[in-house]
Parts: structure tokens; sequence; C-alpha cells
């Protein structure tokens, strides 16, 4: 395994320590995840890259508290994922919207503020505020069935920014739908992490995406999944779609790419499957 050593950023948010999971027994045995450590710091786009199978989703669920780790600790700003769940310090997407059909879209975006009792005037104001920041206000009295995948996903975006968590998790959120939307939502993903400052941590297995959105990028190995290397995008922080065509851009994505290759029979690609 190579791997590229990057500073520890100065105000640690989420903190992943020798971290293994092992699903099943016996013959099922499964080692997910083998000894896997890194550090995202606050205000950061960090994503997760590898290959099917590598652990990226099981990643993200353990920061969730949607699954404890067979060893190892992770923390988000010093506390338990549960504690941090219980304290709403993060929001989650998912690859699916999984909104509420019968919900117009306001009030999928509210369900998160109706639960915790908010009044209904406040929620109807902070749902005005994330669909224009989604760019949804059009479409607040619509039902999801009426929507665009890519509308959808925007619906299921807001929605996790209701609680205004200072974290959020987004497991393959852009994978399901098509280009132009998703390089869409990847500039208004931009936008909403200029605009509120939150630290990101992103699923893909889409090397363009990873370098356009990112900061720093975690790229996995699989079987087990393991950390390969953690590099640092040296492209300027203003991603605009002409940074798309720079060879800057370009050669972020080779380097991504030779990393899976390096230090292997070229011939092997079993550790990328
Ligand atoms: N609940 C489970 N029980 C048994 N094995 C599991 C479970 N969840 C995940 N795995 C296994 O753990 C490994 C990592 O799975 P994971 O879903 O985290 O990978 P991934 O990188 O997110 O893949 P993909 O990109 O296809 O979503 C895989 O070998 C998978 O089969």
């Amino acid at each position: 395994m190579s791997s590229i050593n990057v500073p520890v950023p100065d105000v640690c948010h989420i903190e992943v320590d020798h971290v293994s999971v092992v699903f099943g027994t016996g013959t099922q045995q499964v080692t997910a995840l083998s000894d896997v450590s890194f550090h995202i710091g606050s205000n950061e786009f960090v994503s997760l890259l590898g290959p099917s199978g590598c652990g990226k989703s099981t990643l993200l669920r353990l920061v969730a508290d949607l699954l404890q780790p067979t060893s190892g600790s992770v923390r988000i700003a010093g506390d338990e994922p549960e504690k941090a769940r219980l304290q709403r310090q993060f929001g989650i997407v998912f690859q699916t919207p999984a909104l509420f059909d019968w919900r117009t879209v306001r009030h999928n975006v509210e369900l998160p503020l109706e639960l915790l009792g908010t009044s209904k005037k406040e929620c109807k104001r902070m749902s005005a505020e994330l669909l224009e920041l989604v760019g949804l206000t059009r479409f607040a009295d619509h039902y999801p069935w009426q929507l665009s995948g890519g509308m959808q996903q925007r619906v299921s975006i807001a929605r996790a920014l209701a609680l205004d968590p200072p974290l959020l998790l987004m497991d393959e959120p852009f994978s399901a739908l098509d280009e132009f939307t998703k390089e869409k939502l990847q500039l208004e993903l931009l936008d909403i992490k200029r605009s509120t400052g939150k630290t990101f941590l992103f699923v893909t297995h889409s090397i363009p995406e990873a370098v356009f959105l990112s900061d720093r990028i975690i790229v996995l190995s699989a079987h087990p999944g393991q950390v390969h290397s953690i590099h640092h995008v040296e492209l300027p922080s203003e991603r605009n779609r002409e940074l798309r065509e720079t060879e800057a851009f370009y050669q972020m994505i080779t380097t991504i790419r030779n990393c899976f290759y390096e230090e292997r029979d070229p011939s092997d690609t079993s550790a990328l499957l």
C-alpha cells in the first residue's frame, strides 16, 4: 500500500482511529475494513473514493452511528457517533432520496423540524429558506413524484440541512443521475459549502467527481478495505465549469487513477475489484 502523508487538520471534526469492521462468522466472514485511520478537519470537503466493495458505505455508516466498529474508534467533534446523532450533529443524504410521496416538497423538508416540535410558522420560514438554497422555491407545494430525480435529490439535501448540522454525510448522492444534472448539483453543493461552512464527508466511486468537489480525497482499496492513500486536491478553491477543462484538473484525475495501479503488477487488478 502506498500512503501519502498529509498534515493532520488544525481542528478535527471527524477522527477515525484504527477502525476494523468484520461482518459474519466462519466461512461467511468478511473483513470490510481493516485498521482504517484518518482525520477530517472542520469545514473540509473530503471524499471517500474506491471501487465497489472497498468499504466506503461501511465507513459512512460508522460515522452516522448506523453501525459499530469491531475494533477501533470514531469520534465526531470529540464525541461518540451516538452522542453526535442525538445532538443532531450531522445530516445524511443517501443515493436514493427516500422522500415521503404523500407529503409535499415543503412538508418533506419540514419533517425533521416537526419531529423536534418546531412551531408551524418557524417550520414554514425555515423550509422556505432551505428550498431557496437548493433552488426549489417554485416547487414547494409539489409532491416528490412530480419532480425529476435531480430535484428529488435537492429536496433530500434540503431536508438533511433542516436542523443545520455542522456535518453532512453523503453516500453516492448523485450516482443515479444523468451527467448534466450531476454536474449542476455538484456546483450547487459547492455553493452550499461556501455559504454554510459545513464539513462534508462524501462517498463516491467517480474520480472526476471526487477531484471536482474535494479538498482532500481518501482512496480506499478493497478486500479488506484499507486506506490506500490520502491526497490534497491542489486546485483553486473556486471550482467552476471551466475548471473541468484545465490541465490541472486532468492531472489530478490521472494522479488519483494511477495510485490504484502503482506498486502492483499492472496485469493484476484484483486489489481494485
Ligand atoms: N451487513 C453486511 N453483512 C455482510 N457483509 C457486508 C455488510 N455490509 C457490507 N458488507 C460487505 O462489506 C464490504 C464493504 O461493503 P460496502 O457496502 O461498505 O462497500 P462500498 O465500497 O460502499 O461498495 P459500493 O460502492 O458497491 O456501494 C463488501 O464486501 C460487502 O459485501
